[in-house]
């Protein structure tokens, strides 16, 4: 029996927000609430140091999947490089205009979806003030190549520094406490574009003496650095949202927690899409909560580079620091003389040298990084719809580069996702051979994902239900020839499922999936004969 925090009388009520506590009733649930439980709450604290700044702890031991918190952007808008999306609804106008003949507000010309979107919050603000100021949207309307527009990099800065007149005291704090790093960015000179396009474009709509350059570029380097993709490829929505608890969180290449934005109810309104944070591995009370600004499964180079560029830091995380990136080898190269591991000397300084760890020969950076660039553009050139493709690619590569270097495990990926499900490739078509290729995969890259991209991560969720659904198969199929006993089969079978409808359930909490997994649920149904 559970008591009640506050009474002690029999409860049976959890509070939802830390799932430490009951209560008998909502009147001591209310009540405890105001004697403090509010402040003692939530399952992470906000700290500071010299070097992250603010970042997250867990205020206690958190279980895989627990949600930290969820929340609404306080600004969204376009990404600085955009194609042509509406500013309306913010849906990509590419599918409805593939020669990119846009229906054009018809007050200040951005490409928008059609008359509805016209009236559309945020946009109605920024257009009644356009037109104001007899400002039209030059964007090119009969161009035939779908590509980025740097006119895009207008609206959102010019959506947050509205918060200036609107929401006055949210723009201050927001101004004080978060990181902008614009020193750098503008000592670099990325942001001579703004300075010449975005800085005149505010002030003529805003005014130059409320609106100076001063506030204007770091204005946007806040964006930059701090916000998050609200990227729903089913609803056709792509751009960028300010998420002032979610922006909190430092980065580690190997987060311990997972976000996905979720759409809510009406089919207009922004307030809708809200962003959810979940732990992916269990963490415990004191440890600190992380994501990833960047794409795990890229080497360590890759990811240092990007982190760099984006966010203007040195990444010296522990997987950043270990050359075998945790055994994993994720970045490595095979020797040419002897075939051992290739790894770099001092993985920390962009400039270090790279050694075999078994003969010690010396390859210089600039040979790992040609390599590495020109492996990638082969890849980007491939037609990603072949198995046979794939495998002939892992097969050519194996001599030179480490069978789980993070390229390889981009393709074992692709493989695994193809085999069981593509056109000549279902489970009715697939050899025995194929179909345990498709199991040795997904070991195989389970192995991987454990160390670097662990837990509820998407991606190994995706391939644990990939793994569960080819296994059922196989032991349909040594059931029906005789080579396992029925009990067995069973068994194995009931196992798969259970671990089949975890991953089911974990997928679905990003709810544009639940369609995606339904089918793939259905399909193994179906396939395997269930
Ligand atoms: C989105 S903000 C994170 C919150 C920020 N610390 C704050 O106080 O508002 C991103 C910035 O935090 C810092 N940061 C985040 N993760 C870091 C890490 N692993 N190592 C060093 N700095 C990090 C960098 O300055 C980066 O530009």
């Amino acid at each position: 029996m559970t008591n009640c925090n506050v009474c002690n009388n029999e409860a049976k009520q959890k509070c939802s927000g830390c799932s430490q506590v009951f209560y008998c009733s909502k009147d001591c649930q209310v009540s405890d609430w105001k004697r403090g439980h509010k402040n003692s709450c939530k399952p992470y604290e906000v700290k500071r140091n010299d070097k992250l700044g603010r970042y997250m702890t867990a205020s206690r031991d958190l279980k895989a999947g627990e949600v930290l918190f969820r929340e609404f952007a306080v600004v969204h808008g376009p990404k600085m490089l955009s194609h042509p999306i509406c500013l309306g609804c913010h849906k990509t106008l590419i599918a409805k205009a593939p020669k990119m003949k846009f229906y054009r507000c018809s007050q200040c010309s951005w490409p928008l979806c059609s008359k509805a979107c016209e009236t559309l919050d945020p946009h109605i603000e920024e257009c009644k003030l356009m037109t104001s100021k007899n400002y039209k949207c030059a964007i090119k309307s009969n161009c035939t190549t779908i590509h980025s527009d740097a006119i895009y990099c207008l609206i959102f800065p010019l959506r947050f520094l509205l918060l200036k007149r609107n929401q006055p005291k949210i723009f201050e704090k927001i101004l004080l406490e978060l990181e902008s790093h614009v020193d750098t960015r503008i000592a670099s000179g990325s942001y001579e574009t703004l300075r010449l396009h975005l800085v005149p474009f505010v002030q003529k709509l805003l005014g130059e003496k409320d609106f100076p350059e001063r506030l204007v570029l770091p204005a946007a380097a806040i964006l930059d650095n701090n916000c998050f993709e609200i990227s729903m490829p089913l609803r056709g929505v792509e751009m960028g949202g300010l998420f002032l608890q979610s922006l909190i969180l430092c980065h580690d290449c190997v987060p311990n927690t997972k976000h996905y934005v979720n759409y809510l109810d009406s089919d207009i309104d922004i307030q809708h899409y809200q962003m959810t944070f979940q732990t992916t591995v269990p963490v415990r009370k004191g440890e600190q909560l992380t994501t990833t600004y960047t794409n795990t499964l890229k080497t360590t180079l890759e990811r240092r580079r990007h982190l760099k560029q984006t966010k203007i830091f040195e990444c010296d995380c522990k997987r950043c620091q270990d050359p075998s990136e945790f055994l994993t080898y994720g970045s490595s190269w095979n020797c040419q003389k002897c075939f051992g591991r290739v790894v770099a000397k001092n993985p920390l300084n962009n400039f270090s040298d790279w050694q075999c760890e078994n003969c010690k020969l010396h390859y210089s950076r600039e040979e790992i990084t040609s390599k590495l660039n020109c492996l990638q553009s082969q890849l980007n050139s491939f037609v990603r719809k072949n198995p046979n493709q794939l495998e002939e690619f892992l097969a050519e590569h194996s001599k030179c580069i480490h069978s789980d270097h993070l390229t390889m495990v981009e393709i074992k990926y692709m493989l695994c996702l193809m085999y069981g499900n593509v056109g000549g490739y279902h489970y009715k078509d697939l050899s025995e051979s194929l179909l345990h290729r498709k199991i040795e995969l997904c070991k195989n890259l389970i192995k991987v994902y454990n160390e670097i991209d662990p837990g509820e991560a998407n991606q190994r969720t995706n391939v644990m239900f990939e793994l569960n659904c080819a296994l059922i198969v196989d032991t349909k199929a040594k059931f029906n020839c005789n080579s396992i006993e029925r009990k067995k089969a069973v068994d194995i079978i009931d196992d798969c499922l259970k671990i089949i409808k975890t991953c089911y359930n974990i997928l679905i909490k990003e709810t544009e999936n639940k369609g995606i997994m339904d089918n793939r649920l259905e399909k193994i149904i179906n396939e395997s004969f269930l």
